[in-house]
């Protein structure tokens, strides 16, 4: 029976935060999209892999509605609101509405939400979030393609999607531990706040964060991977979770697809291509026909023998910004998420058994094409990235967070699955 029920709002959030949990030795399942019928699991932690990051607030409040229900009718004790650790949303939620259809749904008027992981350099303090130096606004961020966020202040970017009160946990309560965090967090709800963005910049400061929720027995609690591991533990520990057996990889060729336009996804397909055979595809060839597609699949399979081939999409900022004149900005973004869903059923068809996934909503497409519902979770590339094994369809894959990963993130990630298949520890 599940103690913790996480529902994340894509993909790779998902694998991140299970990726967290199995770091912790919490034996986690996950599952992508609503699940429907019996667990099938005996893990103790339960993620489920949505896509309603871009959805509209409807959608994602309906999607999270239902996956609350099935954890809830499965016995979870509490429940993991994920998303990512730069707040993406849209200019309408989808938090907001997302954190407040569940309160209503637990009967509960309080929640925390952190964000922070310290790991990847996002820090929040004073209710403003940073990567690494930088706000949140001043951060690659502000230039995302379908979420780009240009506010730092996480207590007025809530406050825009809620009409519930939105307070702040600073960070000096929390320097002084779980107790002191607990009776400040009753003294907020006391008050009527019902959403509190808290300061966090340190692990530590996480954990001291995870005691205090769980000591207030909190139903709900929302954020990055590092606070829902956290409090994941907290709830578990009590009832002696025991590790995960980790799954056995497939072995074969091995791809790359990229729909990501992170600036560290940039980077890292400029380090792969200097290795191992790269194509870029504009987003107005995919958008024009099957074509490209269907070029790019011939391209692959004549490289797959030598070693890992890339498929990128061309997400250099000048290529996206003529994309989205040309096509808007939802036909360009969804005629690259088809592309990559194409590409990843073409590529499997041609043989490919190791596939690495660079992009939230690429990763959620890519999920679906390939008819993926369930994985288990491997080895870890870097913090934030395990590889997952699918046994239906049978594949190793990776989801990659955008922002996640050195330079080399590419070239590590099969490394990575070479030396697990030799026995090699991390
Ligand atoms: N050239 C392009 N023009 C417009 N949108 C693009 C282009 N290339 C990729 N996209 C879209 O940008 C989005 C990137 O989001 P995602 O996959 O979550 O990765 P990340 O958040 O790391 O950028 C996807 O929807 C993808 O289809
Ligand atoms: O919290 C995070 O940063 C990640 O888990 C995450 O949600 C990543 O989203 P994408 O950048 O869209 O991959």
């Amino acid at each position: 029976m599940p103690v913790l029920g996480c529902i994340a709002d894509d993909i790779t959030g998902a694998t991140d935060l299970a990726g967290a949990l199995v770091r912790r030795g919490i034996a986690t399942t996950q599952i992508f999209g609503v699940p429907e019928g019996p667990p099938d699991t005996d893990a103790d932690a339960v993620v489920i892999a949505l896509k309603t990051r871009t959805a509209t607030s409807a959608e994602a409040r309906e999607q999270s509605l239902r996956s609350c229900r099935w954890l809830r009718s499965h016995g979870v004790q509490g429940l993991y609101l994920k998303y990512c650790s730069t707040f993406d949303s849209t200019s309408e939620g989808n938090i907001g509405p997302v954190t407040d259809a569940l309160l209503a749904e637990l009967a509960s008027s309080l929640t925390v939400h952190c964000p922070a992981y310290p790991a990847n350099a996002r820090t929040v303090y004073l209710g403003h979030l940073f990567v690494g130096r930088s706000l949140l606004s001043e951060s690659g961020m502000a230039n995302h393609p379908l979420t780009p966020m240009r506010d730092p202040d996480l207590l007025r970017v809530l406050g825009s999607q809620t009409p519930a009160a939105v307070g702040a946990l600073p960070l000096d309560v929390t320097t002084h531990g779980p107790g002191p965090t607990a009776a400040h967090l009753a003294d907020l709800g006391r008050a009527g706040t019902a959403h509190v963005i808290a300061d966090a910049v340190r692990d530590e400061d996480i954990e001291h964060l995870a005691a205090a929720v769980a000591a207030c027995e909190l139903p709900l609690a929302a954020g990055g991977a590092p606070f829902g591991a956290a409090w994941g533990a907290a709830l578990i520990r009590a009832t002696g979770a025991g590790g995960a057996a980790p799954p056995v990889p497939p072995d074969g060729p091995s791809a790359v697809l990229v729909g990501s336009a992170s600036q560290a996804t940039l980077r890292q397909v400029e380090s792969f291509a200097r290795r191992w055979p790269l194509l870029r595809l504009p987003a107005e060839d995919v958008a024009a026909g099957p074509g490209s597609v269907d070029a790019a699949l011939e391209w692959a399979a004549a490289h797959l023998g030598d070693g890992p081939v890339m498929v990128a999409a061309d997400t250099r900022p000048e290529a996206v910004a003529a994309a989205q004149r040309t096509l808007g900005r939802e036909r360009a973004a969804s005629a690259v998420e088809e592309a990559m869903g194409r590409l990843a059923v073409g590529l499997t068809e041609r043989g490919v058994r190791r596939l690495v996934v660079a992009g939230g909503e690429t990763s959620g497409a890519v999920a679906r094409a390939l008819g993926v519902t369930r994985v288990r979770i491997g080895p870890e590339i870097c913090t934030g990235v395990p590889w997952t094994v699918s046994e239906r369809p049978g594949l190793a894959l990776a989801f990659k967070s955008g922002n996640f990963g050195g330079d080399d993130f590419f070239l590590e990630a099969f490394a990575r699955l070479d030396g697990a298949a030799r026995g090699e520890p991390r």
